[in-house]
């Protein structure tokens, strides 16, 4: 792993590193704030997936977490949203291909060598953190925004016990049923929509999958809200089954960064009340 940069920020150390990974075949690039801590202690670790379009940069210069983190003592980690370079295949578009790895294990040509982000999330980049940093496996929280919502839900549905507490902003909440997933899952899993039911948050819930508990976060002014992210159906698929979920619709937000760093720290606050109990 290789240092690419480090910042003294609110009492604590913001760094980016690369390394090259086995399961994108690229060079992978992510962000870790740790706080300040005792020599020896281990602190428990925020996930942040991003939306299509960002690199680990996005959420890193315009999240606004840092502070939260430092005051609860939380490791905050951003990675990519897919494999990038020259060698690695693109597509038109800003919802498909370099940026938009949709947190799939690819299976179709040409996509299945380098997009392999499930796989990535789920078990490279964590391995190597807990190497790497003084990370607490046991206390592990992930959140994410849009496409990364959509991440982080389906990931800690498929996961269970793994992650202590599960949120998200403005998550893409059924690929099934939007034109964004449908385009992704159709690109990179093929035509057969049964095969997208593992990364899909309603299907999941719906199969039996289930959170402790779940705090979404949405605004009202989002200009996807309507065609592609659907809160609607996370609630009803949560009320359906049962699952305890607390889902904010706030009036006059849109889907920017503006969005997600006004409810960043009290997504931070509740991940702590369930990461530092
Ligand atoms: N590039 C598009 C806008 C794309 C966009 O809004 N991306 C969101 C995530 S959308 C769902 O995953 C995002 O996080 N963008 C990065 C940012 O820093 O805001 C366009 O230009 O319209």
């Amino acid at each position: 792993m290789e240092k690419v940069s480090t910042n003294r920020s609110h009492g604590g150390e913001q760094g980016v590193y690369r390394h090259r990974s086995t399961e994108t075949g690229t060079e992978m690039t992510f962000s870790v704030f740790v706080p300040d801590h005792a020599p020896g202690t281990k602190l428990p670790v925020l996930w942040y997936l991003s939306g299509l379009t960002c690199t680990h940069a996005n959420a890193t210069e315009k999240g606004e977490y840092r502070a939260a983190c430092a005051e609860h003592g939380i490791i905050f980690l951003a990675p990519d949203t897919s494999p990038r370079g020259a060698d690695v295949p693109d597509a038109e578009g800003w919802d498909f291909g370099q940026g938009a790895g949709f947190y799939v294990d690819a299976t179709q040509a040409p996509w299945a060598a380098n997009f392999r982000m499930r796989s990535y999330i789920e078990s490279e980049l964590p391995e190597l953190i807990a190497a790497e940093f003084p990370i607490d496996s046991e206390r592990q929280g992930i959140t994410g925004h849009s496409m990364g919502g959509h991440g982080a839900l389906t990931i800690s549905l498929r996961n269970p016990g793994r992650f202590r507490s599960t949120s998200a902003f403005a998550p893409i909440v059924s690929p099934l049923a939007c034109s964004w997933g449908e385009k992704a899952l159709g690109g990179y899993l093929g035509p057969d929509r049964a095969a997208w039911r593992e990364y899909d948050a309603c299907a999941l819930i719906e199969n039996g999958a289930r959170l402790p508990d779940l705090l979404v976060d949405q605004g009202g002014a989002d200009g996807f809200l309507e065609e592609q992210l659907k809160t609607d159906l996370l609630r009803a698929a949560c009320d359906r089954a049962g699952q305890t979920a607390t889902i904010r619709m706030q009036a006059g937000y849109d889907h920017s960064y503006y969005f997600i760093s006004t409810f960043m720290a009290e997504h931070v606050a509740w991940h702590a009340e369930r990461l530092t109990g």
